[in-house]
């Protein structure tokens, strides 16, 4: 279960790095408990460093936004490795996103957690196939804690891990939101998907 580590074991100078991953399928409150987890860290007084791929634009060029408008500031960076060297001398470092990024990512986020940083990931962990989503399935391996978030399946009110496509592109990334894509249950999204 995850416990979140008291804020003073977290500065860099005390060498207790630790990678944190949240996923889940879209609308399951992964953002929300990412900016959750970086806002309390910031209330410690611990230097955050945020992060976003920058060809995820859809609410907002820097910030990180869920999908009920929580918003925190970011940086949009478009290789995993510019995270390496934005990161400087912060103790916590989020990443929203993270599927998205090269597979790069996986070797970046362990440097940081060995240097002591305390990273946490948010990300989808299965495409809209309900195949696993690269490079998440590495960092969920790597990661110390794993935290599975639910969303509600649009069509039976069931707890949902599914992101059904409502269009029929059989592109990997193919951004959007709500008229995009509805979050599933097993069942409802084996019945519709495409
Ligand atoms: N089907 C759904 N299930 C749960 N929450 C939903 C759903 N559709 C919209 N929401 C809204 O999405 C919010 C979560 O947004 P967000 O943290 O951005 O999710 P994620 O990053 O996992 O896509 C919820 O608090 C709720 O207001
Ligand atoms: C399933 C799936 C999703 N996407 C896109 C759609 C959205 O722009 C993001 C996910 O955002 P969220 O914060 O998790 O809601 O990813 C995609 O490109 N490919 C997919 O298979
Ligand atoms: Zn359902």
């Amino acid at each position: 279960m995850f416990v979140e580590p008291s804020p003073n074991t977290n500065k860099s100078s005390d060498k207790k790095g630790q990678i944190e991953v949240i996923c889940g399928s879209m609308f399951s409150g992964k953002t929300e408990e990412l900016i959750r987890r970086l806002n309390r860290a910031r209330i410690a007084r611990l230097k955050v460093e945020i992060f976003k791929p920058s060809i995820d634009k859809r609410y907002h060029e820097h910030d990180v936004v869920s999908h009920n408008e929580n918003s925190i500031r970011s940086t949009p960076v478009q290789f995993a490795g510019d995270i390496l060297l934005l990161a400087g001398d912060c103790d916590v470092v989020g990443i929203d996103e993270a599927q998205f990024f090269d597979l790069d990512l996986i070797n970046v986020v362990q440097k940081l957690a060995n240097q002591g940083k305390r990273v946490i990931l948010a990300g989808l962990d299965m495409d809209f196939e309900g195949k696993p989503f690269e490079p998440m399935p590495q960092l969920m391996a790597m990661a110390e804690y794993v935290t599975k978030v639910h969303a509600i399946c649009m069509k039976c009110g069931s707890l949902a891990a599914f992101s059904l496509r409502l269009s029929s592109s059989m592109d990997k990334v193919v951004l959007g939101e709500k008229e995009a894509y509805e979050a599933r249950c097993r069942k409802c999204f084996l019945e519709d998907k495409k």
